[in-house]
């Protein structure tokens, strides 16, 4: 049954999906949440597809690991989703909290290349570590007007690299995943071609930092986005990036298409 599933998914998203009839696979209420990010520009709600009947848990909420520095920002960048029209009633604002799930499309295979095994224990490296506060603590927003998204990180102990520093690989995954998910919102599924990286300032390990990024521009298939990690308060430039996405057919990670 759920092989059956993903060959169709892995069908319809390779012919996009456009005409899909999402209800067979997704219940109301998992359609619903997943799609609130995405919903003025559909066909990018592909990146949230997740075929399970229960709801999947959204991993950039506060947890006790948050500093009040993060939990400051979060409230922070919250506030701005909402807006009030003319008439002082609360309505939605540019801003979209973006969730975080443990694992994009669950039963993406990898194609030939990934045993059963290794499909079913599949994690998105980000959120592979369980421990709260252990490694990769973060919350995304994105800004469908501006077409820019601003990540509140906080660095855990694990990703050290030079002593009581972050390492340099840490903040590429995370200016990788954030840029990432913005050309993924504007484009649809992607990849990531380059991702140019140029560390300006040491990290302490514990910091709380923001990862703001914007498209530059989408040359058919190619879609660029400039990164700039900085301080919590945005006074010191710590990295910055320019990354290269190229669009994909999604059928191969189903398996589905060469
Ligand atoms: C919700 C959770 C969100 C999490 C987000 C996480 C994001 C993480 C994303 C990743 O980390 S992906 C993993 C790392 N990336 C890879 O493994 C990609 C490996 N490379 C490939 O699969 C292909 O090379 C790639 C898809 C990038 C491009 O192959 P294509 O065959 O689709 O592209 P093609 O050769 O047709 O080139 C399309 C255009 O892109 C250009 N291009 C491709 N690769 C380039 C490159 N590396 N540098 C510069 N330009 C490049 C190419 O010149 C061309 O330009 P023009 O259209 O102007 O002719």
């Amino acid at each position: 049954m759920l092989g059956h599933i993903a060959r169709r998914l892995g069908h319809q998203m390779s012919n996009g999906l456009k005409g899909m009839n999402l209800p067979h696979v997704l219940t109301k209420e998992t359609h619903r949440h997943l799609q609130s990010p995405f919903d003025t520009i559909c066909p990018v709600s592909m990146m949230s597809l997740w075929p399970f009947s229960g709801k999947p848990q959204d991993f950039s909420q506060p947890n006790s690991s948050w500093s009040p520095e993060m939990v400051r920002l979060y409230e922070h960048y919250n506030a701005l989703c909402d807006a009030e029209n003319e008439n002082g009633e609360k309505k939605r604002g540019p801003w979209r909290k973006l969730p975080s799930y443990d694992r994009t499309i669950k039963y993406a295979t990898g194609g030939v290349h990934l045993s059963k095994l290794v499909q079913a224990k599949a994690r998105l490296f980000t959120r592979c570590i369980e421990e709260e506060g252990a490694a990769f603590e973060y919350v995304a927003f994105l800004n469908k007007v501006e077409k820019t998204c601003v990540c509140v990180f906080q660095a855990g102990h694990l990703l050290e690299g030079a002593p009581g520093h972050l390492h340099g690989g840490a903040i590429a995954t995370m200016i990788d995943t954030v840029t990432g998910t913005l050309a993924g919102y504007l484009s649809g599924p992607v990849m990531t071609a380059y991702l140019n990286t140029n560390y300006r300032s040491p990290v302490p390990l514990g910091s709380v930092l923001l990862i703001h990024c914007a498209l530059d521009r989408i040359e058919g298939k190619k879609i660029f986005v400039n990164c700039k990690v900085t301080s919590s308060d945005e006074s010191k430039l710590h990295t910055e990036a320019a990354a290269l996405f190229v669009s994909i057919n999604i059928g191969p990670l189903f398996g589905t298409q060469s």
